[in-house]
């Protein structure tokens, strides 16, 4: 007889199968778990082996082996291990990063991941991939947005569904994470990283959200995650109206897409800003900072018959009643 191996539900385990149980029964098709070997994810393919053959869905793991530090590879075996030991079939996909997008080592990794998980969907015929997020991550992202003054786009940190990807954790401590990895007897890998203090996120979570927990109450990353969720409702608000906007103000022009002045100046700053990134980031690819957004936005309210805006890869130049974009000749070689 094994049950007396077998671990009994806690409430740590309990919270973070709920959570997945959740997440599950909106699906249809196979599902992977994007499994770092961290405590987050750990948990969370612990509770999808759990979950997934309950709610009638075929499960398994994809884990990304970025390559990057030394010692990867046995990160990545061992986390195939984890999987193969919870009865998820692991799938593992070596990375290729891409650096020198200008957008810094992290970030490379990070687009590099996202294209491995989707190389994985096509691969096994998987519909989502969930990712292990949790409540914690989604408040330091808030906390590091105010830091940077950041608008509410990027406050309104991750979404629980963004296309193909889950992210049922998003209600979650990371401390029930790693309460329910010990509570199963599942040992996460450490990633040396996430103790580094060079990086802001690290101090944020070991000294930033600490002291503001100790000095407001508990109950602070929790009124952070909320704080991230009304302003995702506003966000989409804004941008269900930039979409309706758009159609009646845009038109084709040569090289490129043109917007009526006019109309741009009647909508109010936050839709004016939005309508210019949601043109710049659709027609040609290109996601605009504030500043430039900014840069943009002052030929149609600071106008006194200055030349046009150099964005990356676009230029903007008022004519006619019109600010019209078209793409310039570096990024169009590129392409
Ligand atoms: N090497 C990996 N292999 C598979 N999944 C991973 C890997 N690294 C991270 N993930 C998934 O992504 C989730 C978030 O990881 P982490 O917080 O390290 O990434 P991030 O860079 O902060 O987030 P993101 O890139 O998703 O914005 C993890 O819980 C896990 O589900």
């Amino acid at each position: 007889m094994h049950s007396d191996r077998r671990p009994r539900l806690t409430p740590a385990m309990a919270d973070v199968r709920r959570a997945v149980r959740k997440a599950l029964a909106m699906q249809a098709g196979p599902v992977l778990v994007a499994l770092s070997g961290g405590a987050d994810s750990l948990a969370l393919a612990a509770a999808t082996a759990f979950e997934a053959p309950r709610a009638g869905l075929r499960a398994g793991a994809v884990i990304v082996d970025h390559g990057l530090q030394a010692g990867s590879a046995d990160a990545a075996a061992q986390a195939a291990q984890a999987a193969r030991e919870l009865g998820l079939d692991p799938v593992l996909v070596r990375a290729v990063v891409v650096a020198g997008d200008g957008s810094g080592p992290e970030s490379a990794a990070r687009a590099a991941r996202y294209r491995a998980f989707e190389e994985a969907m096509r691969d096994t015929g998987a519909t989502h991939v969930l990712l292990g997020h949790t409540l914690d991550d989604q408040a330091e992202t808030v906390l590091l947005g105010l830091a940077r003054g950041s608008g509410p786009t990027s406050l309104q940190g991750m979404s629980s569904v963004t296309g193909p990807y889950l992210r049922p954790l998003l209600g979650i401590r990371r401390a029930t994470t790693q309460q329910y990895c010990r509570d199963a007897g599942l040992s996460p890998w450490a990633d040396p990283q996430n103790g580094d203090p060079r990086y802001a996120r690290v101090r944020v979570r070991q000294r930033v959200l600490p002291t503001l927990e100790q000095e407001l109450g508990p109950g602070v990353a929790e009124a952070l995650a909320r704080t991230a969720e009304q302003l995702r409702e506003d966000a989409d608000a804004l941008d269900a109206l930039v979409l309706e906007v758009i159609e009646e103000i845009c038109e084709p022009a040569e090289g490129g897409i043109a917007v009526s002045v006019g109309a741009l100046a009647a909508n109010p700053p936050a839709l004016r800003q939005r309508i210019i990134r949601f043109v710049v980031e659709s027609e040609f690819g290109v996601t605009l900072s504030r500043a430039q957004t900014l840069a943009a936005v002052r030929l149609v309210t600071d106008w006194h018959g200055q030349k046009g805006v150099d964005l990356p890869g676009v230029r903007v130049e008022r004519q006619n009643g019109l600010l019209v974009f078209r793409v310039t000749r570096a990024v169009a070689a590129d392409h």
